[in-house]
């Protein structure tokens, strides 16, 4: 479809949903605002899709929902309208914020609505039971980190996204093991794809297709996912190998997105080594360890410099011990022969070996 065919069906089906009637949960009886591409704001429309995916959620009487990115409300004002209890939305266009506040208020449902005017990868979510949302594509893989791994309790939560994406999470054949975002799901939670949802069904219309996923938390997850390796341990690790690149990959404009970064790159920041040599301390602590097992001394009250003058934060380590423990990061990734290696293109076992290698050098990323 071409550009001038697309805004024209835009404006027709913005003109359609506007002069319904406010009570019925179609109703869009709020300004029309221009939506903005880069915010992700491609609203779905078809009401058979939004009544299917209020369907597919089973919401069930009491249950707190979440919802990230409400948009103009269409699908809030059916979430409004089911069993649960109350609905809380995140949204990062105040705009948008206000017409979904003021449909709620048209349909007599603002009690049940909360919303916050913010980024869902910035704002603390409410506890919630279900979430379900059409969710921007532009934040799909840190917000499903968010959700399946940011330490919130719920029971499923059901979104639509990006049919590519959608293939990736489920672990489609064809993605191979190398997609860690999937592996790492599939350890926390059971991950299906509902049904494919057509570009055709929003408005203005993308120029990708569409999958509904849901991903249904399990109840008990496994404190290990191989002898000696801790799940929170292994999260985190991947979290530091790839968080960053995610980060970059959302603020760079896609024609100007930098390469990422080498794992000796990653590892030889001076924060990171910071941030570890506290972490593996820590760890130490807890787990009972004498200076034995990691080799990492008592603390030492002094005031050097590390490395490049940078005064030693908390003034608790000296700058030998900043220096052996970097020397172990070091001796980590030339073990593993990784210093060169981009994380995204190594398998679970790669990762998992470097990993094993970390620990067994006192260096801890939990
Ligand atoms: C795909 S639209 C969905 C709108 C509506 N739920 C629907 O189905 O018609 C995505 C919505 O997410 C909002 N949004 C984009 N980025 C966001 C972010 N980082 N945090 C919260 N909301 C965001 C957009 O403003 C937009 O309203």
């Amino acid at each position: 479809m071409s550009r001038a065919a697309s805004a024209l069906r835009a404006r027709h089906a913005v003109r359609r949903i506007s002069s319904s009637s406010a009570s019925s949960p179609e109703a869009w009886d709020v300004p029309f605002h221009r939506l903005q591409k880069q915010r992700g704001q491609h609203l779905l429309t078809n009401p058979r899709v939004l009544d299917d995916i209020v369907r597919r959620a089973a919401i069930r009487p009491g249950d707190a929902v979440l919802e990230v990115g409400p948009g103009t409300g269409n699908l809030t004002a059916r979430l409004l309208a089911s069993p649960a209890t109350r609905v809380a939305a995140v949204e990062i266009d105040p705009r948008m914020a206000s017409a979904v506040t003021a449909r709620a208020a048209a349909l007599g449902l603002a009690h049940k609505l909360t919303v916050t005017t913010g980024d869902a990868m910035e704002v603390e979510f409410p506890e919630f039971d279900v979430c379900v949302s059409n969710i921007p594509y532009a934040i799909s893989s840190p917000l499903a980190a968010k959700l399946l791994f940011g330490g919130y309790r719920f029971r499923t939560a059901t979104l639509v996204v990006q049919r590519e994406f959608a293939r990736r999470l489920v672990g489609a054949p064809g993605h191979g093991e190398r997609n860690h975002l999937a592996t790492n799901a599939r350890l926390v939670a059971d991950v299906t794809l509902l049904m494919d949802v057509s570009k055709a069904e929003f408005v203005p219309v993308p120029g990708v297709d569409s999958s509904l996923v849901e991903i249904r938390m399990k109840e008990d997850r496994p404190a290990e996912v191989q002898p000696g390796i801790g799940l929170d341990e292994w999260l985190e690790f991947t979290r530091v190998c790839f968080g960053q690149h995610q980060l970059q990959r959302r603020r760079q404009n896609k024609k100007r997105r930098k390469e990422e970064k080498t794992l000796g790159t990653i590892f030889k920041r001076e924060e990171m080594a910071m941030e570890l040599f506290r972490l593996s301390r820590r760890a130490e602590e807890r787990e009972g360890n004498g200076a034995g097992t990691s080799g990492l001394d008592a603390p030492h009250h002094g005031d050097d410099d590390v490395g490049d003058g940078k005064e030693v934060e908390d003034g608790c380590f000296s700058k030998e011990e900043v220096v052996a423990f970097k020397e172990r990061i070091a001796g980590a990734l030339q073990s593993a022969r990784l210093n060169n290696e981009r994380p995204s293109r190594l398998s679970n076992d790669d990762l998992l070996r470097l990993l094993q290698l970390f620990i067994k050098r006192g260096v801890r990323f939990h």
